[in-house]
């Protein structure tokens, strides 16, 4: 249905890992537009990779707060430079990348409720930030603060239970216990903590906007049953904590109406609502409209597989989130590192640079690789812990070469191996009528595609974007506006278009993965052994 000229429209913005996306709606949810700010390639000066640093141990992984100050401001003049009409749009939200930490410097608030329209935000906010550099979840060198949070709790399992999460590195209450440790007067410079999306939330808002529960999960601060902050565990993380974080709230709130200055320097409505932003899988789950038995699988910069649930059931691997849609539910998350940046260099390294080539290594390679499997952990993976290249021939010999089609293959194959080892181990299962729903870059690679449908013995769908995130917070925006007053977010995305059918399993797939998924299942016991014992079995790359 074509959009009427002066209907209003809801925004989604989403500040991931490498990019800054927007999408605006109709109230039909027809997508209007959509648009992104690259960070490595658009905004060089600050000297990102994957729009990240990594710092020299290798474990420590930071981005610039001001680059995504930036990038907002280049965005919004982009859209400003099309012609999109701002003052049609009746509420926005969004999402960040999750775990991440933006501290606000003392007095900061100030600036924020008096951001003088002629200015650029990266310009008024250049002061505003106690540390320049914000942890993201790429980083894994909290181990210290890890072990001290799960002896507070009672212990890793404790943890769990109580949060939905053992404690795990990139986790920000880690990140914050360990800054207040290694930066003592920045964290006594600091008013407020903020998460990545409530970070960008609070510069729609010109004031500071609330952690909602779902992003708020990914913290091990927060009791994902009562959905408050667990006292024990913030006095476990550093002082003053609650006050620095201030009370979580529903991801459906509306936190007000947008700054001034959006509304003098964009022509923005005055009565446009900001409604609370949340992480960026929970907001591809409200952008997939996931459904009770579907898997979605984001392979973005990382790869997650995420499900919706009803009941909490935390175990030592994996994560347990507030649903952001429903504050009765939950929703279920494995995370994976090495997802698309180790797709790029296999591509790099063995496929001339080009996806092209590399999903033509796909196709012409068999199910199954004659054997051939690899593990890439070219970082610390989170899910399982590991590190290293290891690549195995058909009876399991260790071996330092494949040829450079058959290790595309044993790279795909081998992440979705896992994805799929460690849904199970959650207690997912594959029934008739399993959906898998894709989204992120790769997803809009069709042979990466076939192999997930094969690995997974079950049809793979996608949406009409590759990205559900900024979409879903489109239609978070859209449902924020009726929540109070009891609408579903089902009744909100009830009209939006079915996924689109992508590939169906092999007829062999089911025989041949069956025996793989045993067969990764035991070399990956190996692989952690060797991590544990510190025996090196990284091969070269071919
Ligand atoms: N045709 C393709 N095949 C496989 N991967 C792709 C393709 N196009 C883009 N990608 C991958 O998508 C990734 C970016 O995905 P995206 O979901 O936008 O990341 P994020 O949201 O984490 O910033 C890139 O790193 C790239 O490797
Ligand atoms: O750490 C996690 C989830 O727990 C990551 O999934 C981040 O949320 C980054 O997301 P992308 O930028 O890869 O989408």
């Amino acid at each position: 249905m074509a959009a009427v000229p002066d209907s209003p429209l809801y925004l989604g913005l989403d500040f991931s890992t490498q990019q800054l996306k927007v999408a605006a709606v109709d109230e039909h949810l027809n997508v209007c537009h959509h648009d992104s700010v690259h960070f490595d390639s658009e905004l060089p000066e600050f000297r990102t990779q994957g729009g990240v640093h990594i710092h020299a141990d290798g474990l420590t992984v930071t981005a610039p707060v001001l680059m995504w100050v930036k990038a907002l401001d280049l965005l919004l003049y982009k859209m400003k430079r099309v012609g999109f009409d701002f003052s049609r749009v009746r509420a926005l939200s969004g999402s960040g990348q999750q775990h991440g930490s933006v501290y606000w410097r003392k007095g900061a608030s100030q600036t924020l409720n008096q951001l003088i329209p002629d200015q650029k935000l990266h310009r008024l906010l250049r002061d505003s930030f106690s540390v320049c550099d914000a942890p993201v979840w790429m980083d894994s060198s909290s181990g210290p603060q890890c072990l001290h949070l799960e002896a507070a709790a009672g212990g890793a399992l404790r943890l769990a239970e109580l949060t939905g999460s053992r404690a795990y590195e990139r986790f920000t209450g880690n990140q914050i216990a360990k800054l207040r440790q290694s930066r003592p007067q920045a964290y006594k410079d600091t008013e407020r903590i903020s998460l990545v999306s409530s970070f960008a939330a609070s510069l729609f808002l010109g004031d500071y906007a609330a952690i909602d529960y779902s992003d708020g999960s990914g913290m091990n601060l927060l009791d994902i049953r009562t959905k408050t902050w667990s006292q024990i565990l913030l006095d476990a993380t550093a002082p003053g904590l609650g006050r620095l974080l201030g009370a979580p709230l529903p991801s459906t709130s509306v936190l007000g109406p947008i700054s001034s200055y959006f509304v003098h320097r964009y022509s923005f409505s005055e009565s446009c609502r900001v409604v609370a932003f949340t992480g960026d899988n929970p907001a591809s789950l409200a952008g997939m409209s996931l459904q009770p038995g579907d898997v979605a699988m984001s392979l973005g910069t990382s790869d997650t597989v995420f499900l919706w649930i009803q009941q909490p059931r935390p175990a030592l691997e994996g994560h347990i989130f507030c649903n952001p849609v429903d504050q009765d539910m939950y929703m279920a998350l494995l995370c994976f590192k090495n997802g698309s940046l180790t797709r790029e260099r296999i591509r790099n390294e063995c496929a001339e640079g080009s996806w092209e080539v590399f999903s033509t290594a796909l196709r012409e390679t068999p199910l199954g690789n004659n054997g051939s499997i690899g593990f890439y952990f070219d970082n610390l993976e989170i899910t399982p812990s590991a590190a290293g290249v290891h690549r195995f021939d058909g009876d399991d010999n260790k071996v330092s070469w494949l040829s450079p089609q058959v290790e595309v293959r044993a790279l795909v194959e081998g992440q979705f191996l896992s994805r799929r080892v460690h849904a199970e181990r959650l207690g997912y299962c594959i029934v008739p009528g399993t959906r898998v729903l894709a989204t992120g870059g790769a997803s809009s690679n069709h042979a990466v595609l076939q192999v997930l449908s094969d690995v997974f013995n079950a049809p793979v769908y996608t949406i009409d974007m590759s990205d559900s995130t900024c979409l879903g917070a489109a239609y978070r925006a859209l449902h924020g506006l009726g929540a109070e007053s009891g609408v579903s977010f089902f009744d909100v995305v009830k009209n939006t278009p079915e996924p689109h059918l992508m590939a169906t399993p092999h007829p062999a797939a089911q025989q041949v993965y069956d025996q793989m998924l045993k067969r990764y299942t035991r070399l990956e016991e190996i692989v952690l052994q060797a991590h544990c014992t510190g025996a090196t079995t990284t091969n070269k790359p071919c």
